[in-house]
């Protein structure tokens, strides 16, 4: 059980994350929920869908994307958190890598901090530290995804995504950030290549070895379309769906999905199915 300030994130089998970007440029649903009342909404359509977790991004972390300034960043997400805090029944996580709106989210009601980072920007580790909430450490190759994929070198990246991570969680307890609070994130996407995302898939198991629950986002990525033949974004729904339920069979716990309703009922089909033994 995750403690996400003071709202209970039962990680005991695999739940959904709904993704609600509030940024005008995200890869595949940007604009779409920018204003308040349309984010608000979206966000009770994936809890009612079966969301476990509503996660409110303000910055694209697609290949290419231009920096947000923090004063903007706080802008579109700041007033998001604070309404979802008080509409929705489910934990709100904030999608961000700056420590001011860790901060500032923490106290708009917040239960989750999720860096695409890890905790890597200056003040990041210690605003983690103050506010108290867990937070998903995810593998990015770079701090900027304008040049992420231009060093998506390695010589073993399972390895090397595996011992980042580590090293993320012993930054994250020299500062008494425990363990419990926790999740980890191979970062699919972030500075990999089509053959690097395929390793890091198929090594889930093992980086579940790490002993902490972890959270894999592949919805409608370039990984989905490549394996479906250059299938188009709005095309990309079944491969998504199918890879969100091999995550959760290799031992993935939050999903980080934009379409929770199939998502939801792909895991209830896993669940039912391989309980009985069907
Ligand atoms: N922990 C975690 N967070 C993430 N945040 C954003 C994206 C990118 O997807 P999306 O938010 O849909 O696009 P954009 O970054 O363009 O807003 N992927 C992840 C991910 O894989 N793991």
């Amino acid at each position: 059980m995750l403690d996400c300030g003071g709202r209970a994130l039962d990680l005991s089998r695999p739940r959904v994350m709904g993704i609600l970007n509030v940024t005008p440029d995200s890869f595949s649903d940007g604009g779409r929920h920018a204003g308040l009342q349309q984010a608000v909404d979206h966000a009770l359509a994936m809890v009612e869908a079966g969301a476990a977790i509503i996660d409110v991004g303000g910055e694209s972390t697609r290949p290419g994307a231009e920096p947000v300034p923090v004063e903007e960043e706080l802008a579109r997400v700041i007033p998001v958190v604070e309404a979802l805090a008080r509409a929705i029944p489910v934990p709100v996580s904030v999608d961000t890598s700056q420590p001011e709106v860790m901060r500032a989210a923490a106290g708009a009601g917040a239960g989750l901090i999720n860096d695409v980072r890890g905790l890597r920007l200056p003040g990041a580790l210690e605003a983690a530290r103050d506010i108290g909430l867990p937070v998903c450490l995810m593998h990015m190759s770079t701090l900027d995804p304008r040049t992420m994929q231009q060093e998506a070198r390695y010589g073993d990246v399972v390895a090397e995504v595996g011992a980042f991570l580590a090293e993320r969680v012993q930054a994250c307890e020299a500062l008494g950030i425990g363990r419990e609070r926790l999740v980890l994130d191979p970062g699919f996407g972030f500075g990999k290549t089509l053959d690097h995302n395929l390793a890091l898939f198929r090594a889930l198991p093992e980086l579940a070895s790490l002993g902490l629950p972890l959270l894999v986002g592949v919805s409608r990525k370039g990984m989905i379309g490549a394996l479906l033949g250059d299938r188009p974004i709005d095309g990309r729904l079944h491969g998504s769906v199918a890879a969100a339920l091999l995550a959760a069979r290799a031992g993935a716990r939050i999903l980080r999905v934009h379409d929770v309703g199939p998502t939801v009922d792909a895991l209830r089909m896993l669940e039912g199915l391989e309980a009985r033994g069907g």
